[in-house]
């Protein structure tokens, strides 16, 4: 090539990008340096620069960098643009022939998970494999049924461990989560077709691989393996999701699943619970549900007082059906795209659970005055509609709680949406006896007859749940008072006390446990003549020459406090001479704790002997510290709501080393 046949003025720089078209003519090659940025532009028209001048805007960045740099892109464009067809061929051609290949080249099973036989292989998993955890795009099912990737919705993600590798005998696999869209034939016309908003959700499954001629009787072998009975009672796990409040996110744990056995309701109601959902997921039910043109779904509402078990009950559910959990507070949602976004992440055999239905304000009277729509957002008809609109997804397991069941609105209750109601309630006996078998049975003292023990542990659960009142506590705080004692007979010895206590703090309308409301204050507890304590609900304060100690008087207390209440530190002898409740002025401003306290007679609590010389009872105020004590310290009462703890002064008590002023 002569750089003299182009029509570039002398001293004109050709640069390389341009030696190819210098041979095809000059008339195209304006000077860059004077040439308009059209004139450039077209010149980027010719046999080479054909493919990439089909592009749209291409002429124009030829041009800049044509008149910028002095370079053509026509060459490099080309090339690239050849070097990507070439790439799209082949991965269109991998895509067309990959299956043959992978089919020849591997063997597969692929195993729903709903299955046993699913359960096993997850639990295996959760064992032994290796993988990758990445970001998954979620399927989502179209109008006609057709599964499609909706890659142009945001939120449609979920995190967990898509696809890894296990080793058996020596030989590697190959897994991979997915789902498959289960084939539902229509009803039949007579019937409508299957309803309007009738959507067969994708069916989540697990495939594992192993390379063919090597590994195809491992697999097989691994399979059989996997459905050994000696795995029947390997752990099994339960995937939780919980609604990060506020956000479009999920919190993924893993947990080992919770056994039904565990959850103490009353057996026909956990019998007819759990049949209820069995025949519902069973494999052929949608089909049934098709064929009479009913929605596939289940709703259940559980209601009741906090600490009933509505939660445990949900999770329990979910490990015996091997299905994901998706935990959401409707409290929590910010608007009506938050809650799309939670219902976008189910796929079939999903348990959803959301909770505290009534906080979400959606009540009566948020249906009857919008106006009045709570500050969370979410409105009653797109709670509706995301439950069972055009949009809703079939085959999950809704359940909804809450502790007001009178505040929903009909229209979220009725059938259809809510099929079940169960009622989680206080306890009766018999449940508090279980309970305090559950606690108690593991505990193995070394050395002794597991039968005697058993027999032991027997009569000391029916002694206990005697004492228990019928409805009066819940299963939770029956727990959570069993777990404070790690001696079954010690929880017998202290279960008066506590009934008594907890009745008393019910019938004043006062929080169990947790902070001291409002209305507590002032200190009302003071010990009186000959020891007791005694409850004041008029108290005035007085203060003393020093100004730094208040007297609290006692007046007529009437808070169902019972007669027979023991009062703190009688029990060990104190209080026996007349005495004044006093309360220093400090104690009164920290927002830690109240004291009162009282000189005590010499006869110190067993332990402790006559070194005592008082005693103290101490109101904590705060949930961590309530917390601590109530695990270690003996010298603790709780009354109202409020928890008193007797500090003797002297040598620290024992349990905590607490002391007035640390
Ligand atoms: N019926 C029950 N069986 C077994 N454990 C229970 C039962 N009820 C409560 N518990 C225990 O009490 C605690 C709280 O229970 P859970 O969260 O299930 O109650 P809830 O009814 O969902 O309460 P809330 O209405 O406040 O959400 C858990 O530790 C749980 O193990």
């Amino acid at each position: 090539m002569d750089a003299s046949n182009l029509a570039f003025p002398a001293g004109t720089t050709i640069w390389p990008g341009l030696a190819p078209y210098a041979t095809i003519g000059r008339a195209r090659y304006p000077d860059p340096s004077q040439a308009t940025l059209m004139d450039l532009a077209s010149s980027a028209i010719g046999p080479i620069g054909m493919v990439p001048g089909l592009i749209p805007l291409y002429k124009i960045v030829h041009g800049l960098v044509l008149k910028k740099h002095r370079y053509d892109i026509t060459d490099v464009a080309t090339k690239t643009i050849l070097a990507l067809g070439a790439v799209a061929g082949v991965r269109l051609l991998w895509n067309y022939v990959s299956p043959q290949v992978v089919d020849t080249v591997t063997c597969s099973y692929t195993v729903p998970l709903q299955s046993k036989l699913g359960a096993c292989l997850e639990a295996w998993i959760g064992e032994h494999a290796r993988g990758v955890v990445r970001r998954h795009r979620k399927l989502i099912s179209s109008a006609d049924g057709k599964q499609k990737d909706d890659s142009q919705q945001k939120d449609r993600y979920s995190t967990r461990l898509q696809s890894g590798w296990l080793w058996f005998e020596g030989h590697i696999f190959f897994f991979e989560y997915g789902t498959t869209q289960v084939s539902q034939e229509t009803s039949p016309v007579a019937w409508g077709g299957p309803p309007r908003n009738s959507q067969p959700a994708p069916e989540r499954s697990i495939s594992v691989y192993a390379i063919h001629w090597f590994s195809a009787h491992a697999l097989g072998r691994f399979i059989s393996e996997l459905t050994n009975p000696k795995h029947d009672d390997q752990i099994r796990y339960t995937e939780i999701h919980t609604l990060i409040s506020g956000r479009n996110r999920w919190h993924t744990t893993k947990k080992p699943a919770r056994s039904l056995a565990t959850i103490d309701l009353d057996d026909r109601t956990k019998e007819m619970l759990v049949k209820d959902v069995e025949t519902y997921v069973d494999p052929n039910r949608q089909q049934w549900y098709a064929n009479r043109g009913i929605p596939y779904r289940r709703g259940y509402l559980f209601h009741g007082p906090p600490g009933t078990g509505k939660t445990s009950t949900s999770t329990a559910l979910a490990g015996k059906l091997n299905s994901r959990l998706y935990i959401a507070s409707l409290g929590a949602l910010k608007d009506d795209r938050a809650l799309k976004f939670v219902f976008g992440c189910l796929a079939k055999g999903d348990v959803l659970l959301l909770e505290d239905i009534d906080s979400a304000g959606i009540v009566r009277e948020n249906m009857r005055d919008n106006k009045k729509k709570d500050s969370t957002g979410i409105k009653l008809a797109e709670l509706l509609n995301a439950i069972d609109g055009a949009a809703s997804v079939e085959g999950i397991v809704l359940i909804m709680t809450t502790n007001e069941p009178e505040n929903l609105d009909p229209a979220l209750v009725r059938p259809g949406r809510i099929d079940r109601q169960v009622y989680f309630g206080e306890i009766n006996r018999f449940v508090a006896r279980s309970i305090f078998l559950r606690m108690y049975q593991d505990e193995k003292a070394p050395g002794n007859d597991e039968e005697v023990i058993n027999h032991q542990l027997h009569s000391l659960a029916t002694a206990f749940a005697a004492k228990i009142p019928e409805n009066k506590v819940t299963p939770a705080e029956v727990q959570t008072f069993l777990t404070f004692y790690a001696d079954a007979q010690e929880a017998v010895d202290r279960v008066d006390q506590w009934i008594r206590d907890t009745l008393a703090a019910k019938a004043a309308n006062r929080i169990i446990s947790g902070e001291v409301s409002k209305e507590a204050e002032p200190f009302e507890v003071s010990v009186g003549e000959g020891g007791t304590f005694e409850y004041n609900s008029e108290v005035s304060d007085t203060d003393d020459e020093n100004g730094e100690t208040d007297e609290v008087r006692l007046r007529n207390y009437d808070s169902g406090l019972p007669d027979d209440y023991t009062p703190l530190g009688s029990e060990y002898g104190y209080g026996s001479g007349p005495e004044t409740l006093s309360r220093t002025s400090s104690d009164r401003s920290s927002d830690r704790l109240s004291t009162c306290s009282s000189t005590s007679d010499e006869s110190g609590p067993p332990g402790l002997g006559s070194e005592i010389d008082s005693v103290e009872a101490c109101v904590l105020q705060h949930d961590t510290d309530i917390d601590q004590r109530m695990d270690i310290c003996r010298w603790c009462k709780f009354y109202e709501g409020r928890i008193f703890h007797a500090v003797f002064l002297g040598p620290p008590c024992e349990g905590c080393g607490y002391r007035k002023g640390t």
